[in-house]
Parts: structure tokens; sequence; C-alpha cells
């Protein structure tokens, strides 16, 4: 990407929006595709990113592209897809028809299959993973906060395109090995659906041993799965996966102090698969969980948690109620 180009942002929600934000405020150019709903909040209130670090700035309607209709993309140098997976092959191609053929395109999901869906709809074009460890949350009146800590990665390329997208307050680092990068943030991405189960905030949520037993058993289930399939997992925290499960399981006050240590996150982050609950949203449940599943199914594993947590997270979707608000033992009860 030349600098200077424009910067599209294919699906504009919580994580579009704020690194959408954050790229305006950088300098950079950026064209938002979004619904109607979201513009109206933006034209209403002005974009504003924040963060759990004290970044909070305002920007104005004037600073940006914002629209419904993808020929924002018309002279886009890179693309950012943020939005959810199961949307991934209608956005690539919304891309295809949309952005110039020279367009470098940069999954910013959650997932480890969204990457080959996008290169698959959209041949001759550069796509490149990437993995956003961060949580942000949609509060409203354009604002877009950051709860937890951590640094964008993306597939390293010629064009140095993470070092393009790289802004005071977002950083983009390059990875040689986003396989792993994105199969270690799928590990800790099974307690999205714990967290929407719980309908608490995950600081509130992880406060409570039971709780962290719970997503403990959900990695060691999922590690024993993608280790089935040769996959070597990278850990997006400085705390190795072999050792995860052991410390979500000691007591509240060592557990607490070690999170202190490794990572940030505000009193009200929550998972993005709560916030799917209680906008009666389909949920990731399939691209996360459903990963797990499948591999066991082929392998002849067994999966109890996952397959059980995929159930309530169907069972949450098909009631349309939010949240239900479950307790580690009634999710424990079914298997
Ligand atoms: N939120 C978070 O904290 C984190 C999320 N992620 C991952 O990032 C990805 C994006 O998540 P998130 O930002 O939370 O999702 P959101 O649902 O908040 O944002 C996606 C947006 O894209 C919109 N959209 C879908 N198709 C189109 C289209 N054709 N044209 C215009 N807009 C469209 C959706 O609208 P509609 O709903 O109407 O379809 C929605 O507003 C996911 O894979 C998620 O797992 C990763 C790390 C953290
Ligand atoms: C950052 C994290 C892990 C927060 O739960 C997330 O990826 C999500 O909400 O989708």
């Amino acid at each position: 990407m030349v600098s200077g180009q424009t910067i599209g942002v294919a699906g504009a929600g919580s994580i579009g929006c704020f690194v959408g934000g954050m790229l305006t405020a950088g300098g950079r150019r950026v064209a938002l595709l979004a619904r109607p709903r979201v513009i109206a909040e933006i034209e209403a209130s002005g974009l504003r990113p924040t963060s759990f670090e004290g970044f909070d700035q305002t920007i104005t309607r004037d600073r940006f592209a914002l629209s419904e209709n993808p020929g924002v993309f018309e002279n886009a140098g890179v693309v950012l897809v943020t939005v959810k997976s199961a949307d991934t092959a209608a956005m690539a191609d919304v891309i295809a028809r949309h952005a110039p053929s020279d367009v470098v395109v940069v999954s910013l999901q959650n997932g480890v299959g969204n990457a080959a869906v996008l290169r698959d709809r959209l041949p001759g074009r550069r796509v490149l993973g990437g993995m956003v460890p961060f949580n942000v949350i949609a509060l409203g009146n354009g604002r877009f906060h950051r709860a937890t800590s951590g640094d964008i990665v993306i597939e390293q390329d010629e064009a140095r395109t993470a070092e393009t997208l790289s802004v005071p307050g977002l950083k983009v680092r390059p990875t040689g090995n986003i396989e792993g990068v994105q199969w270690g943030k799928l590990l800790l991405n099974l307690n999205n659906a714990l967290n929407a189960l719980a309908d608490l905030p995950l600081r509130r949520q992880l406060a409570q041993r039971e709780w962290r037993r719970l997503f403990a058993d959900q990695v060691a289930e999922g590690l024993a799965a993608i280790k089935a399939e040769g996959i070597k997992p990278v850990s997006p925290t400085p705390i190795p996966f072999g050792w995860l499960p052991s410390l979500l399981r000691l007591p509240d006050p060592i557990f607490e102090a070690v999170l202190g240590r490794t990572m940030k996150i505000d009193p009200e982050a929550r998972s993005s698969m709560w916030e799917d609950l209680q906008h009666r949203r389909r949920t990731e449940v399939d691209y996360l969980q459903g990963v797990i599943t499948g591999i066991a199914d082929r392998r002849g594993l067994d999966a109890p948690l996952s397959r059980r947590i995929v159930e309530l997270i169907r069972r949450a979707e098909r009631d349309a109620n939010g949240s239900p608000g479950l307790t580690p033992e009634q999710i424990r009860a079914g298997i």
C-alpha cells in the first residue's frame, strides 16, 4: 500500500469503527462501509474511539468517508475485513466488485478460516490473515471503546502492510506464523461463549474460580483437538498454553495477581459473542467451539464441553432473549 491511499473498512461495527477511528486520528485516509444504523449514529455524534489507556478523541464527520455504498472502496489501497465470520464470503464478493484489483485485503476477524474464504473468492488479490487481541465495546453515541490490551498482528508481506497500518495508539505487528497466532486466539476465544452465557463482564467472570475451571477445561479440550491436527498454537499472551489450564485453576488472589501483570481489562469489557446475544444476532460459535467439535468428529475424539456449549449458544440464539445468565454448574450439568 502506498501511504496516502485510502484504507477501507469492510463492515464497520465494534472493531471496524474503533480501528477506522484510530487510523483517522493517526492521519490516515479512511472509508467506512457500514449499515444505515451505524451511519446514523456516527452522523449524529461523530466517531469517538476511546481506550482503557485514556485515549479519547471525537473525530468529526468531514475527516473520513462513511457510506452504505461499497463505491467508497474505489480508491482503496487496503481493505480491512471486520464483518462477523458468517458474512465473510458475501463481503469478499463486495470487495471483488468494488475495490481496485491491486488492493491488499486484511482479515481482522476471529476464527481460523476467514483468510482462506477471502483468498478463494478474491483470486489474484493479496489477502493477509490478521488477529485482533483486544476487546472493543460499542457504547453508543459513536463511542467505540477498547477495553483490553494487546497489539494487532497481521501476516508479514513485502509491502510492509503492518507498518503502514500502525499509528500512535494502534500498533500493528507483522508475523511469519499467522496460522499459529490465529489458532492461539481461537483457544482464548473459547471463553467468548462462556462469557456470553454468564451475562457477566469479563473481569467479574474471570475473578470466579468456577468460571475459570470451566475455561481451563475448554482450553484443555481445544488444545488436545488441535494438537491431534499437528497445529502448534502461539499464545496471544505472555503465558504459554501449556501453563494456561493450571494457571486458570489457581485460587482467586493468586490468579488476580498474575492476570494483573499480563493484561489490562476494563470493568465493562465483555465478549463479542455476549454482544451478539444481546442484539439478537447470530453468533460465531460455529467458527470457535464448532471448529473443535469438527476436529473431534473427524478424529474420533471426545469434546463434550465444546458440544454442550454449542448447544447452549444455539438455544440462546433461538430464544432471542439475550444472555441466559447461566452458572458454571448449569453448563456442566448437561454433559
Ligand atoms: N468486538 C470485539 O471485541 C472483537 C471482535 N473480534 C472479531 O472481529 C470481527 C468483527 O467483530 P465485531 O466488530 O464485534 O462485529 P460487529 O457485528 O460489531 O461489526 C460487523 C459489522 O459489519 C456489518 N456488516 C455485515 N455485512 C455488511 C455489509 N455487506 N455492508 C455493510 N456492513 C456490513 C454488520 O452489520 P449487521 O450486524 O447488520 O450484519 C456489523 O455492523 C469478528 O470476527 C469478531 O469475532 C476480534 C476481537 C475482538
Ligand atoms: C478480545 C476478546 C477475546 C474478548 O473476549 C475477543 O476476541 C472477543 O470478544 O471476540
